[in-house]
């Protein structure tokens, strides 16, 4: 439903404005959108706000359609701003506050206090609206009236707050940077204190600009809202280009692209959103989508998601088999004596009729002669005499059931002719190859397997066979990834180390992506300098869909997709146990999903801590191992010691992640003999 509207190209670091209309009647064109129009009208053509409308829709007064929208918008689009109108009254139908809240990290009271502050000077009747305003991301949300002017004049009040909302909003960097060089343009000069090695070097090319560090001004400068001088000229320069002039055109921000070599100016706070865990397992598996098929042959198969549903061509068994060794008979003869007309044994086709009086030896497999309808097992026999002329004679010593076929399985009765033996998307194990060889389906259909590169980044990495040299670690993270993604039963290309170059990080991703449909990387996701990654993923056109989960470990963890989004991109962080815990979060039900696997999700079962467990700020995901005592159903769960994010040993014989909750105000710990869940990560 989303109409993009203002199509006009912009660079891309206008302030994006998203309109959402919340109502029934216009949702079901009972209405006209009055109000989305004329709020376009003030932004586009009255220049109310700075900024395009880049993109506006209408949903229903329904909390989940809305909640989706704004966390769309806010997280996937960016958006700088997002207005909605509509649905913020006392009518039942009335949720938009209530969606809004819902999505909002932050609440910005001051913004619906100046538009119900002034609204009421209108009419004392707008003290029944119930909007809400505030910040997701760096997205600032706010909601107004549905009425065309009710809407109107409450942008009219919020409006000379929004330009620098928003601009509080982008990164901190990008202020500091914006002032910097607006008081450069303005040809103030700025103390050069130092140039940092890299960026001498960079510079020794292209005599552009300086590279500072100036801790001391920069200190004045962050807190330049309150007081000294500077704040003039930073409030002139934002009241002077709040964001770039009428146009939209931008002079000063470099919103998009950072230069990176500019240590002093590495972002202090990240410019990405933290996420929960399941919003960011739901976005990858959002972007993971099942690759083309391809035949394989019934060897190759074991393991591989099936892409077709499989059906029986013939019946099995393909005749009537007895199931016993014994003696084909007429059920109607019932006990007694029988001479024997010969044998019916499995892969032969027996000669000959049984009729009354007579039955026929048979072995478990062979087919039933014509004329029998039952099966009398050996045991149920007696030996009557074996006369030397050959004909034997034998007694029947129990009443065959009158119903016919004991002992027999009559044609189909194991798989019918046409029956579907195996379904589309079911995984192909040891018995399911079984039952393609039992239907001769040599060739089966499947999905592909997912390429999987994995690279470990660092400068500081040695290869695993290398001794020890000064400030140097062993690359751990490499060979474990490498193992997790073999265990799963995907192909894995090593791609080897990149060091903390720009330059080396974008020369290997670029290569890889060529040949990987997967790119699994670890380290360099923080707010290092040298945590270069988020950046160059920018370069090569990469969009990010997260850069921080809240959780522990993992918290750095970054995905993207590439390609329009054929590829994926996981950033893992550096931290050992972080890497292999991320990467059995969000990388191993990504590929399985990738090849075809409905149900990617990790098995998590309950299981009980056996000692008292204390919480952390964050989700924690506790290594253990689960055993079963035999009085108790449940397991046990007995962590592995210390679980510092860097503490590979704790992954020792883990066989689960416990997923333990927030520390939270009334909850600090976990008593022992508590029920947790356990996320199922090796063999139980
Ligand atoms: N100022 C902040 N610093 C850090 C934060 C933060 O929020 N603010 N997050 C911390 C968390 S949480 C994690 S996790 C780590 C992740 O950092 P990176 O992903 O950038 O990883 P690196 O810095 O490259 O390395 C972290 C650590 O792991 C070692 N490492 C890296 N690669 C390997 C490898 N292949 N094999 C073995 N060990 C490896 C590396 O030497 C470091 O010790 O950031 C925290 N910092
Ligand atoms: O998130 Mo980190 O992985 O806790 O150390
Ligand atoms: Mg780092």
């Amino acid at each position: 439903m989303d109409s993009p509207a203002g199509t006009g190209q912009k660079k891309p670091t206008t302030t994006q404005i998203g309109i959402l209309t919340v109502s029934d009647r216009c949702f079901r064109n009972e209405a006209i959108d009055e109000s989305s129009k004329n709020l376009y009208s003030l932004i586009k053509d009255q220049h109310l706000l700075p900024g395009n409308v880049v993109v506006t829709k209408i949903v229903p007064d329904d909390w989940d359609q809305i909640k989706a929208t704004l966390v769309e918008w806010s997280d996937m689009r960016r958006l700088n701003l997002i207005l909605t109108t509509g649905g913020t009254g006392f009518s039942p139908r009335d949720v938009t506050p209530e969606a809004t809240k819902a999505v909002l990290e932050k609440e910005a009271l001051g913004m619906t206090l100046a538009m119900l502050k002034q609204s009421l000077e209108v009419t004392p009747l707008a003290m029944l609206s119930r909007l809400v305003c505030g910040i997701r991301g760096s997205t600032l949300i706010i909601n107004l009236p549905g009425s065309v002017k009710a809407s109107e004049e409450c942008l009219r009040f919020v409006s000379p707050g929004i330009p620098h909302a928003v601009d509080l909003l982008q990164n901190k960097t990008e202020r500091i940077q914006t002032t910097h060089d607006a008081l450069q343009s303005k040809g103030v000069e700025i103390p050069t204190s130092f140039k940092s090695g890299h960026a001498a070097q960079k510079d020794h090319g292209q005599h552009t600009g300086h590279h500072h560090d100036f801790p001391e001004s920069r200190q004045l400068r962050d807190q330049g809202h309150h007081h000294g001088h500077r704040h003039h000229h930073e409030e002139h320069h934002f009241k002077h280009h709040p964001h770039g002039n009428q146009h939209g055109e931008h002079h000063h921000h470099t919103h998009g692209h950072r230069d990176v070599n500019r240590v002093a100016y590495r972002p202090r706070q990240s410019p990405y959103p933290m996420i929960s865990v399941e919003e960011a397992l739901g976005i990858v598996l959002e972007h993971a989508q099942p690759l083309e098929t391809e035949t394989v042959h019934l060897r190759e198969c074991l393991g591989r998601f099936l892409a077709d549903s499989v059906y029986a061509i013939d019946p099995l068994p393909p005749f009537p088999a007895s199931i016993k060794d014994g003696y084909a008979v007429l059920a109607a003869d019932g006990a007694g004596n029988r001479l024997v007309i010969g044998d019916s044994t499995a892969g032969s086709v027996p000669k000959g009729a049984v009729t009354s009086g007579y039955c026929m030896r048979i072995n478990t497999g062979a087919p039933l002669p014509v004329g029998a309808d039952s099966v009398v097992q050996v045991e149920d026999t007696l030996l009557v005499k074996d006369a030397d002329d050959g004909r034997t004679e034998v007694e029947i010593k129990i009443m065959v059931a009158p119903k016919h076929g004991q002992d027999i399985r009559s044609v189909g009765s194991d798989i019918a002719k046409g029956e579907q033996v195996l379904e589309k998307s079911q995984k192909i194990g040891p018995s399911e190859l079984g039952i393609l060889a039992t239907v001769g389906a040599v060739r089966v259909t499947c999905y592909k397997l997912p390429v999987v590169g994995v690279m470990s980044t660092g400068n500081e990495l040695l290869e695993p066979d290398e001794a020890l040299q000064e400030g140097k670690i062993r690359d751990s993270n490499r060979t474990a990834l490498i193992a997790q993604v073999l265990e799963q039963g995907f192909p894995v290309l090593d791609l080897g180390v990149a060091e903390d170059t720009t330059e080396a990080l974008f020369m290997k991703l670029k290569e890889s992506l060529r040949k990987c449909d997967v790119i699994v990387t670890s380290g360099g996701v923080s707010m290092g300098d040298k945590d270069l990654l988020k950046h160059v993923l920018t370069d090569l056109g990469a969009d990010i869909k997260f850069g921080r989960v809240f959780m522990k470990p993992g918290k750095p963890t970054a995905f993207a997709t590439l390609e329009k989004g054929r590829k994926l991109f996981f950033g893992l962080p550096g931290n050992p146990v972080s890497a292999v815990v991320t990467c059995n979060l969000y990388v191993i039900p990504a590929l399985n999903k990738m090849a075809g696997n409905l149900c990617p999700w990790r098995t998590v079962i309950k299981a009980r801590i056996d000692e008292q467990v204390h919480l952390d700020p964050r989700p924690e995901y506790h290594r253990a191992v689960l055993t079963w005592q035999e009085n108790d159903p449940i397991p046990k769960a007995t962590r592995t010691g210390n679980q510092m994010s860097s503490r590979l040993l704790s992954m020792r014989t883990a066989n689960v992640l416990l997923v333990l909750p927030p520390k939270s105000m009334e909850v600090q710990t976990i008593d022992s003999g508590t029920l947790v869940d356990a996320m199922v990560i090796g063999r139980l």
